[in-house]
């Protein structure tokens, strides 16, 4: 008996342990379906991962390709950038040298600037020049033709002078058959040299012409004060008119004398207006008749000349001396006196041609004759004062 318990305990024991063994191996046959299932799972996902693998080496090799292309293109702008960059270099240099050439440009065109605006400025000042000049052209041509008038003029006087004398040459030939024709110069010598005396009744050539007179009475013979105002106009003309019937004569006008108390200007220099002469024939009482130039006392024109001062004297010419003086008038007119230094024949025959033609002539750019003085054996002429007066041919 005690053998058959032990029995019985060991194959108890041993059905114990194979029913923990079948427990264990339940569990396992469990654990092992379970992990069939993973294996299933397992294959699901390594076909998936095969699948996603083979995608991903295509993906890959497509990968490869594209950065294979990718470093070609790479390449290829990498070639690009470096051609890039040396035409960028290039253009670099050339923005530089054609910077430079801009400043050297900017440079130049401010000094071509700076230039311009000079030659503008010069530009202007010949373009005011060539004004000027066409101004000065004008005025000079306006002189010209002035001068042409006065030209003809002096040739019309210059015929007549010949004329006269000519005239004169031949009365006084009658007298000196050693007058020959000669020219224009000897004929005005010889009758310049030919004394006044000799001009009398007794001569054979000039007794035809002269008629004895006795000397001037002191007293006048016939004076009389008219007012001739009522029978002639402000503005007239003064002549001489005589008659001898049918015979023919030279009749000489030794003096005569007007006095105008009221100038038609109004530019009475409180002098009034007297011409005179005693020095010269008719003809030259005709050639100054119409003027207005004055007589002037030598005590008015000493005394304005502050008694012909040195300090008062403007220069000297071929005739005298030539001092400034004031008139004492209101506007205390400036003049110049012209004292003639010899008082001869000659001097005579200078101041009376000086008198004359200046007393012809009226232009702007000749000075003006006031008028003049033969007195105490002096000639004198007095002009208009030229304040800036340095030439030697202003009359
Ligand atoms: N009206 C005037 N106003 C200012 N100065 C004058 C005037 N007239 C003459 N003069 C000055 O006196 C000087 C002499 O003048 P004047 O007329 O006597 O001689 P000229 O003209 O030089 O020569 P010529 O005797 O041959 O006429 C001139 O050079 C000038 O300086």
């Amino acid at each position: 008996m005690a053998g058959t318990s032990s029995e019985s305990e060991s194959l108890l024991l041993r059905i114990r342990q194979l029913e923990r063994e079948r427990d264990d191996l339940h569990k396992d046959i469990e654990q092992l379906s379970g992990l069939e299932q993973e294996i299933e799972t397992l294959k699901g996902e390594l076909s998936a991962y095969k699948t996603e693998n083979e995608n991903l080496q295509e993906e890959l090799s497509e990968a490869y390709r594209m950065k294979s292309q990718m470093a070609d293109l790479h390449r290829a702008e990498v070639t690009k950038n470096l051609d890039a960059e040396r035409q960028l270099k290039f253009f670099q240099g050339c923005i530089a040298v054609a910077f430079a050439e801009r400043d050297q440009s900017i440079m130049e065109a401010e000094k071509a600037k700076e230039k311009e605006d000079i030659m503008f400025q010069k530009f202007n000042d010949m373009e005011k020049r060539m004004e000027g000049l066409n101004l000065e052209c004008i005025e000079q041509k306006k002189l010209l033709d002035q001068l042409q008038i006065d030209l003809t003029k002096q040739r019309e006087y210059n015929e007549m002078f010949q004329k006269v004398v000519g005239k004169f040459y031949q009365i006084r030939q009658q007298s000196f058959p050693d007058f020959e024709d000669e020219s224009l110069d000897n004929k005005c010598l010889r009758l310049l040299e030919d004394s006044g005396d000799a001009w009398s009744y007794n001569d054979k050539s000039t007794f035809k012409y002269i008629v004895p007179i006795k000397p001037r009475p002191v007293d006048p013979i016939l004076t009389c004060n008219l007012d001739i105002s009522k029978f002639v106009a402000q503005r007239s003309y003064f002549g001489f008119s005589a008659s001898t019937g049918t015979s023919i004569e030279l009749k000489s006008v030794l003096r005569w004398n007007l006095a105008v108390e009221v100038l038609p200007d109004g530019k009475g220099l409180g002098i009034g207006l007297t011409v005179a002469l005693c020095i010269g024939g008719a003809i030259l009482a005709a050639l100054l008749i119409g003027s207005f130039i004055l007589e002037f006392s030598f005590k008015d024109l000493k005394r304005a000349s502050d008694d012909f001062n040195e300090k008062n004297k403007l220069g000297h010419g071929g005739f005298g001396v030539v001092y400034r003086g004031v008139l004492p008038d209101e506007e205390r007119t400036e003049i110049a006196v012209k004292r003639f230094l010899r008082n001869d024949m000659k001097s005579k025959d200078d101041f009376l041609a000086e008198l004359v033609i200046i007393n012809q002539l009226c232009h702007k750019h000749l000075v003006g004759l006031y008028g003049w003085c033969h007195e105490n054996g002096s000639l004198l002429l007095v002009y208009e004062y030229m304040p800036s007066c340095a030439c030697s041919n202003c009359h």
